[in-house]
C-alpha cells in the first residue's frame, strides 16, 4: 500500500495492463466505435480501476485508467472517470462476486436493442452457447437479455438497472440504441460473458433477417 493512495498501486498497475490487452481486441473488432465503451476492475472491496472518459478505447495507455471509489468519486487523479461510472459501481457494491465490468457498442448490441426495445428483452433459447454463462450446464435454458429505456442521467438509469436484480442472476443487459453491459467474477468470466452475448444477439438478428416476409 503506497503512503498516500488508499489503494495498491501494483495491484492497479497490473489490472490496467489487463484492461489494456482486452480492450484492444474488444476495439479490434469494431466493438468500440469513436471513444464508446468503458471499462472496469474491482481493485479492493472499496476500489475499482476504470477507464478515463473519453479516450479513444482502441488506443488505452496506462495513464487511460484511473481509480473510484464504491460512489463513483476519482481517487487519486485529476482525470474525469467515465461517465458511465456509476452502472460499473453499483454492480460492484450490490454483488461482492463481481470483479470486472465490460461495456461496449457493437453494431449487433445497438441495432438488438433498438429491434428489442419494444418488448423490454431478448429472449435467447435453444442455443449451446447459452452454457458460456455461469450457472448454465444446458441448451434448454432461456436467458431473457433486458433492454431498457436510455439516459443521460446517470442515477435514472442505475435505479432502472438496480430492479432487474430483484428479478434473479443477470449477465448482462442492453440499453436501447446503446449498448451492452456484461459482467463476470474476473476479466475472463467478463469476456466469456460479453462474447457470447455479442454472438448470440448477432444470431438473433441473422435469423430475423433470413425469416423476414415468411
Ligand atoms: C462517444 S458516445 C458514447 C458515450 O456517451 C458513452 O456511452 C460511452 O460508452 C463512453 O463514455 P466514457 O465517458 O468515455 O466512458
Ligand atoms: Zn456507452
Amino acid at each position: 500500500m503506497n503512503e498516500t493512495l488508499p489503494y495498491d498501486v501494483h495491484r492497479l498497475r497490473e489490472l490496467a495492463g489487463e484492461i489494456i490487452i482486452n480492450v484492444r481486441e474488444l476495439a479490434a473488432l469494431g466493438w468500440t466505435p469513436a471513444t464508446s465503451s468503458n471499462f472496469s476492475h474491482r481493485l479492493d472491496d472499496a476500489h475499482a480501476a476504470i477507464t478515463v472518459s473519453g479516450r479513444d478505447k482502441g488506443k488505452l495507455r496506462e495513464g487511460d485508467i484511473m481509480v473510484v471509489d464504491m460512489a463513483g468519486r476519482a481517487v487519486g487523479s485529476d482525470h474525469r472517470p467515465s461517465a458511465e461510472t456509476l452502472l460499473h459501481t453499483q454492480l460492484y457494491s450490490r454483488f461482492p462476486d463481481v470483479g470486472c465490468v465490460l461495456h461496449t457498442h457493437s453494431r449487433a448490441q445497438t441495432i438488438a436493442s433498438r429491434l428489442f426495445a419494444g418488448a423490454g428483452h431478448v429472449r435467447l433459447e435453444g442455443y449451446e452457447l447459452l452454457k458460456a454463462f455461469r450457472g448454465n450446464d444446458t441448451h434448454e435454458a432461456a436467458v431473457d437479455v433486458p433492454v431498457l429505456p436510455n439516459s443521460q442521467d446517470m442515477p435514472t438509469l442505475a435505479a432502472q438497472v438496480d430492479a432487474l436484480f430483484d428479478r434473479g442472476p443477470l449477465w448482462g443487459y442492453l440499453i436501447d440504441g446503446h449498448g451492452l453491459y456484461a459482467w463476470g467474477r474476473d476479466m475472463a468470466e467478463a469476456r466469456r460473458h460479453l462474447d457470447a452475448f455479442e454472438f448470440l444477439l448477432d444470431c438473433e438478428l441473422e435469423l430475423r433477417r433470413l425469416t423476414a416476409g415468411h
